[in-house]
């Protein structure tokens, strides 16, 4: 609580304050019943001559006056609570959006961004409920609680009594649903809401892979499980646990007749007053009708402090994430040659390093691949350049400097990346574009685009660049998008370039258009080359690299260039020649059913980025499936035909 209160900065006295006038208008409230009693009492007192009570009406306007003042001091108090609990809200979004501003960017790569949205935004507002409504509310139930103590003696003490020994036992019921056993139950209540929870939105997410396999809904066991605990959870709790104590507490709590009739019927024969005995009675069996109001307020708060607690230790978990540190003394990186130096990283919660050891050096204006088998740290080595993650041993340097010493934005100014996990914002192209440099006039951001060979993604949207991506109709492919994003790296014209270059699910022609953006990027503004460290996933890119890094488990397997590699006879030769073997084999289609036969194509023909490598990647994948060469034949498609399909 005082964790959740400091949020809220000097707004924290409101809360107080809130609290306070709550607590007022609770006692406040009393004054009608007081009313009523005088009322009573003056009745019985001129019974059946009730003309002669002349303060009734004087009695009824205090009462108003109570009534009236009551609701306006909770109203007051409301208002100050929820000035409080927005602003705590508003600090908590805050402080939680700056941290993650300055967490390292690998943190996003492992925390889904739905569920940083959910402590962010909804962590917050799950605060506001129990700062803005149930702390007044309980400040109001306790100061009622002891009013009501107080009230029980003041006009007659065994009646009060009578009054009072429902109210404990009413607590004690509750003491049993909510303390001990009670409360693990409800612990587990809570865990089965989360897992019920996590395991429906995996459903959800997964209806696709469901369709696609044409799996029932039951293949969902764990969500099927989790509605099944979850219930029996519920049941059992309501069932085994509380009904017993809630049947008890409700009949105590509002069953006047339990204590107070039969305690009255005991004590009047013996009273000298037998009408202000009467007024007495009156005031009690009227006043014992607030009970269970605040009783059920104070049962009600530790629901939504259970929820806040929770919300807390989500919020904390985010404000724990590391940062990334920005050096006391910032160093300025004297060029832009990149250096691995004996980098060693490990993963959090990882058992093998995915990094041990590694060096080598981009000098700058080169082109560094780093190639390797799946898994061998090429997209970790990459990441450590912008400091998505910070390296366990050894350094990362830029320029001569080791990263970590450079200041973070001078950092960021001077990398661009372009990562597999492209994002874009549901902007308009020209913002998305511009995202990478926000003064960039339209003029450039539409050089950018066109130099990332964006021209005909442009062309075909209905606005041109103010076209908003992902607005209903608009759809890019992934090779389109991925264009985008070289436009934005183009427009940042950031001397040292990082990027994947990952054509996976890019078209021929996709391909080839993003193979000549690269190109451009490489080349730099002024025609200056870039420092470029790319992540190779296809060996027809990096045959021009200024070095080609192999990396394998972690290690540097070898390194040299293309030719020097080859001639060493190692894994990248081995890598080598199975995508030799990939490229040469050209299966046509062929009307006659004959095997089809394989056509040698120069693998070594053609440069990177002028659309040569498309022809060969076109060669390759022109394989055609038994299914489309059936088409084909039926078609009467003719060889080339096939190829083309
Ligand atoms: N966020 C992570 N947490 C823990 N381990 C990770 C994480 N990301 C990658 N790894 C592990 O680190 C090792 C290197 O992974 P990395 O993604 O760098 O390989 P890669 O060569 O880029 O693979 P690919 O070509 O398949 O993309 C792998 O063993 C991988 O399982």
């Amino acid at each position: 609580m005082a964790q959740l209160l400091d949020f809220a900065g000097p707004r924290k006295a409101l809360t107080y304050v809130g609290c306070a006038l709550s607590a007022i208008s609770m006692l406040v409230s009393f004054g009608p019943y007081i009313c009523i009693w005088f009322v009573a009492r003056d009745l019985i007192a001129v019974a059946p001559n009730w003309g002669a009570a002349a303060n009734i009406a004087v009695y009824g306007w205090w009462a108003l006056g109570f009534a009236v003042l009551s609701i306006l001091l909770y109203f007051a108090g409301l208002m100050c609570t929820h000035l409080a609990a927005f602003r705590c809200a508003s600090n908590m979004r805050k402080q939680t959006t700056e941290h993650l501003m300055r967490t390292s960017l690998g943190y996003f790569d492992t925390h889904a961004s739905g569920a940083l949205r959910r402590v962010v935004d909804g962590c917050a507002a799950s605060t506001e409920g129990l700062l803005a409504h149930k702390l007044p509310d309980t400040a109001g139930s306790v100061a009622m609680i002891l009013g009501m103590l107080v009230m029980f003696f003041v006009f007659d003490w065994r009646l009060g009594l009578a009054c009072l020994a429902a109210v404990v036992i009413s607590m004690l019921c509750m003491m049993k649903m909510m303390g001990g056993r009670g409360m693990d139950f409800m612990t587990k209540y809570q865990e089965s809401l989360v897992r019920m929870n996590k395991t429906g939105t995996e459903y959800v997410r997964g209806i696709p892979v469901v369709k696609v396999f044409q799996q029932t809904v039951y293949s969902f066991k764990a969500f099927h499980d989790a509605i099944q605990d979850f219930t029996q959870l519920a049941q059992d709790y309501a069932v085994k646990w509380c009904q017993k104590p809630q049947a008890l507490s409700l009949t105590f709590i509002n069953g006047v007749v339990v204590f107070l009739v039969p305690t009255a019927i005991l004590l009047a024969p013996g009273e000298q007053s037998l009408g202000a005995f009467l007024a007495n009675f009156a005031f009690y069996t009227i006043f014992s009708a607030i009970i269970p109001t605040a009783m059920t307020r104070v049962m009600f708060i530790s629901d939504a402090v259970q929820t806040s607690t929770d919300a807390m230790n989500r919020v904390n978990s985010v404000l724990a994430a590391p940062v990334i540190e920005a050096p006391a003394a910032p160093k300025v990186p004297a060029g832009n040659a990149i250096a691995f130096d004996d980098v060693s990283f490990t993963y959090e919660g990882a058992e093998e390093p995915a990094l041990s050891h590694v060096s080598f050096e981009v000098p700058a204006g080169a082109t560094v691949a780093l190639v390797g088998p799946s898994g061998g740290g090429k997209t970790t080595a990459a990441s450590l350049v912008p400091r998505f993650w910070d390296v366990s041993g050894g350094a990362v340097r830029l320029g001569g400097v080791d990263v970590r010493e450079i200041d973070p934005h001078d950092l960021m100014g001077r990398v661009a990346f372009v990562f597999q996990a492209n994002r874009l914002f549901k902007q308009s192209v020209l913002e998305n574009v511009r995202a990478a440099r926000p003064e960039a006039t339209r003029e450039e951001v539409l050089a950018a685009l066109s130099a990332a060979q964006c021209d005909d993604i442009v062309e075909k949207l209905p606005q041109g660049i103010d076209t908003v991506v992902g607005a209903d109709g608009v759809y890019l492919s992934g090779g389109e998008v991925q264009r985008l994003m070289l436009a934005r790296a183009i427009l940042k014209d950031a001397p040292v370039v990082v990027l994947d270059e990952a054509t996976a699910f890019a078209d021929p022609e996709n391909e080839a258009k993003i193979q000549a953006a690269f190109g451009r990027l490489a080349r730099g503004s002024g025609g200056e080359p870039r420092t470029v460290l790319m992540i190779a996933h296809r060996l027809s890119t990096v045959r021009n690299a200024d070095l080609i890094v192999v990396l394998e488990h972690g290690r540097v397997a070898e390194q040299g260039t293309h030719d020097e590699l080859l001639a060493k006879g190692g894994l990248y030769a081995r890598m080598w020649a199975d995508y030799e073997q990939a490229v040469a084999w050209r299966i046509t289609s062929d009307t006659s059913g004959k095997t089809a036969a394989p056509v040698t194509v120069n693998a070594s023909e053609g440069s990177e980025c002028d659309g040569s490598a498309y022809s060969q990647e076109r060669s390759a994948s022109a394989y055609v499936s038994p299914q489309r060469r059936a088409e084909a034949t039926h078609r009467g498609a003719s060889d080339s035909e096939g190829g083309e399909a």
